[in-house]
């Protein structure tokens, strides 16, 4: 039998947690990797380290956190897909440290959560969750007053990324004026404007949605002070992670009325799975629009999400391309006929490509292809060798100080 990889395929472990879309199954069984396990849901503390010992590959979606001690656990773990556009709830820059390549899906959901949005503001600009409730009720509201067309009303975008962009498109397409605010001098598209400021952007929006990554300059940015400096009856919409709103404070400019209406999808504090309760100051105001974090769970999205995120794992289990990860150097190297590739994590300290070029000059060892990118801290090269000879500058090159692992691809 010809062996594809140094690992046999069906000896590789895949664990997908949190209801990854069938589709990542599909195909990571069509690529030849059979022991795939999925998880409905999250794991954490002792019973995600226990799960991980044996594990080569790992899928999660945006709640399960991957810490250092975590990793530090996970001798055999290879890299991690992130079945979602945000990365926050991985500790980078421990994977990195320990060989670990992290991978997501940073453009499959960006529709799904503009539409989401843009539903949201035209409810709430009518009213329609507090009419809807008290239909349910047995109240009758109907009314004209604090009813409004979305046509003519201006949208203010905080973070002007894939989300914030697509929105801002959609939305000018519905006749809204658009105004953005990002830390990036970002090319406006359509008629949208870059405001000079935050501030700036919340005097004048009468709808403001958030689409900033979780970062410590995001955390709690819109506190008592900015939803203060929104105009008077606008609207909140939070859709990006839950650090981002200072949730008593805008649970007190709702019930004060200063504002008309919330949609929140993220909380600081979210249940674990769907059988835990859900608490928040939010809950009982009929003026606001609570989902579950739902932002880009639709079929469409998960599909796509499932195969863009696989097709990088497999890639990377392959042949080594690290193409678009997200704590990694990027290496693409064309696969060699006949040649076996080392892999070397290191490092990115001095002397260590020379150390490793050392061993195939010490054992006569012919380069076929060489491809090496660092970043800050780490250090990745790819080399394609004789067949003959990969298993002796496997052993050596596992052993030059600063290495962090090293596999070998037949
Ligand atoms: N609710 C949900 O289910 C979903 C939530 N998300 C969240 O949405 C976030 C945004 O997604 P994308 O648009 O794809 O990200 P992106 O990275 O394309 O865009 C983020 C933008 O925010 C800007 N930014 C960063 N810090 C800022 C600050 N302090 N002030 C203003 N702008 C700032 C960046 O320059 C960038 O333009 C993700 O990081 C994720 O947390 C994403 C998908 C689904
Ligand atoms: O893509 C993201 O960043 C999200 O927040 C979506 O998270 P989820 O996959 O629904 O847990």
């Amino acid at each position: 039998m010809t062996k594809t990889t140094s690992l046999d395929k069906g000896k590789i472990k895949f664990l997908l947690l949190e209801g990854i879309h069938p589709s990542a199954v599909e195909l990571l069984q069509a690529s030849g990797y059979t022991q795939v396990e999925v998880l409905p849901g999250a794991l954490e503390g002792e019973e995600l380290k226990a799960r991980l010992a044996d594990v080569h590959f790992l899928g999660i979606r945006s709640r399960t956190q991957l810490t250092a001690e975590v990793f530090a656990a996970a001798p055999k773990l290879v890299a991690v897909g992130a079945f979602c556009i945000g990365t926050n709830q991985i500790d980078l820059d421990a994977a990195r440290e320990h060989g670990v390549a992290a991978f997501n899906a940073p453009y499959s959901n960006t529709r799904s959560v503009a539409e989401l949005v843009l539903a949201e503001a035209i409810l709430l600009l009518r009213g329609v969750p507090e009419k809807n409730a008290a239909a349910h009720r047995g109240g009758w509201l109907k009314t004209a007053e604090n009813a409004f067309e979305i046509r003519g009303k201006t949208l203010g975008i905080v973070g002007y990324g894939s989300i914030g962009a697509q929105l801002s498109v959609l939305a000018e397409a519905l006749g809204m004026h658009v105004v953005f605010h990002d830390v990036v001098a970002k090319l406006p598209l359509g008629n949208a404007r870059q405001a000079r400021s935050l501030n700036e952007l919340l005097g004048q929006a009468d709808i403001v949605s958030l689409h900033v990554p979780e970062l410590p300059s995001t955390q709690w940015m819109m506190g008592e002070a900015e939803i203060a400096a929104m105009k008077p009856g606008a609207i909140l919409i939070n859709a990006s992670r839950g650090t981002v709103v200072v949730i008593e404070a805008l649970a007190a400019a709702l019930r004060e009325r200063r504002l008309l209406g919330a949609a929140i999808d993220v909380f600081p504090k979210e249940p674990k799975s769907n059988k835990d309760e859900f608490l928040s100051p939010l809950r009982g105001l009929d003026n606001v629009i609570l989902t579950p974090h739902i932002g880009g769970s639709t079929m469409e999205a998960q599909a796509n999400i499932g195969v863009e995120v696989a097709e990088k794992l497999v890639r990377y289990s392959d042949n080594g391309t690290t193409t678009r990860s997200v704590n990694f150097p990027e290496v693409a190297l064309p696969a060699h006929p006949g040649k076996h590739r080392l892999l070397h994590i290191h490092r990115n300290v001095p002397g260590v490509l020379s150390a490793v070029n050392q061993v195939f000059a010490d054992h006569r060892i012919n380069i076929a292809a060489q491809y090496l990118q660092t970043n800050d801290k780490v250090g990745y090269v790819v080399t394609d060798v004789d067949a003959a000879s990969s298993d002796v500058a496997h052993e050596a090159l596992a052993k030059v100080p600063g290495t962090i692992k090293s596999r070998v691809l037949f």
